[in-house]
C-alpha cells in the first residue's frame, strides 16, 4: 500500500494593497518587521518547518492586488489554504475580500481552508469598524477570524498560521480517506502502486471492450 504523508502546503495571502501581506509573510519567516517593502509585487516564499519526524515545506504566495482576475484565479487553484487579510483601519479593504470570497468558493468550494485576518490592531484609535459592522463581518465570514498587529509582534502571525495549518491538515486527511489526495502530495508513487493502477486500467478496458 502506498504511504501518503503530509509533506507541505501552498498558502496564498490575499488582500488589497497596503493591508500588510508582505509584512505578514516576512514576519512569519524572519520574525522581523521591516516596515517598508516593494509595493504590490508578487512574491513566492519557501519556508521549511521542522516537525517531530522531519520537516515540511511551506510555499507562501504574497499576491499583488493589481493582478488580473485570471491570475488571481490561477493562484486560488494553486493554493491549499488561504489567508484573507484586511486592514482594521481601512473599510474598503474588506470589500475587496468579499469579492475574493465569492471567487474562492466558486473554485475551491465552501470548506476550503481559510482564515480571515484583520491587521494593524496597533492603530486602534484609527479603527474604522464599529462593533455592529464587526458582528456583520462575523456572520459573513463564519470561519476562523483573528485581529492582529504584524507590527507589534510575531504571536498573532503564528496563531493565524497554526490555525490555517490545522485546517489544511484536516483537508489532507479527508482527501486521503476519500482517495482524492492533492495537498502538495508530490511524493513519487511506489512502483507497486503504479503497477496496480495500470493493471486495474487494463481490466477496466478489457471489461468495457466486452460490451
Ligand atoms: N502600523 C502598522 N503598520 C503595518 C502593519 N502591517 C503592515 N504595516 C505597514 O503597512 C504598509 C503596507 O504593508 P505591506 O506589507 O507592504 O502591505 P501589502 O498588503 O503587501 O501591500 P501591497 O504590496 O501594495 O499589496 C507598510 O508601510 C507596513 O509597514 C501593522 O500591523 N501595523
Amino acid at each position: 500500500m502506498s504511504q501518503k504523508r503530509f509533506v507541505g502546503a501552498k498558502i496564498v495571502l490575499i488582500g488589497s494593497s497596503g493591508v500588510g501581506k508582505t509584512a505578514f509573510a516576512v514576519r512569519y519567516i524572519t520574525k522581523r518587521f521591516i516596515g517598508d517593502y516593494d509595493s504590490d509585487k508578487e512574491m513566492l516564499y519557501t519556508h521549511k518547518l521542522p516537525t517531530a519526524r522531519d520537516e515540511i515545506t511551506l510555499e507562501i504566495l504574497d499576491t499583488a492586488s493589481q493582478s488580473s482576475k485570471e491570475v488571481l484565479e490561477k493562484h486560488i487553484r494553486w493554493g491549499d489554504g488561504f489567508i484573507f487579510l484586511y486592514s482594521l483601519i481601512e473599510k474598503a479593504s474588506i470589500g475587496y475580500l468579499n469579492n475574493m470570497r465569492e471567487v474562492l468558493e466558486k473554485i475551491k468550494g465552501k470548506d476550503c481552508p481559510l482564515v480571515l485576518v484583520g491587521n494593524k490592531s496597533d492603530l486602534l484609535s484609527a479603527r474604522e469598524f464599529s462593533e455592529e459592522e464587526n458582528n456583520e463581518l462575523d456572520q459573513r465570514f463564519d470561519g476562523a477570524k483573528f485581529e492582529i498587529s504584524v507590527a507589534d509582534g510575531s504571536q498573532g502571525v503564528f496563531e493565524v498560521m497554526d490555525e490555517l495549518m490545522c485546517q489544511i491538515k484536516r483537508e489532507f486527511i479527508k482527501s486521503i480517506n476519500t482517495g482524492n489526495v492533492s495537498t502538495s502530495d508530490n511524493k513519487p508513487r511506489s512502483k507497486l502502486y503504479s503497477m496496480k493502477k495500470a493493471f486495474k486500467k487494463r481490466i477496466n478496458r478489457s471489461h468495457s471492450d466486452t460490451f
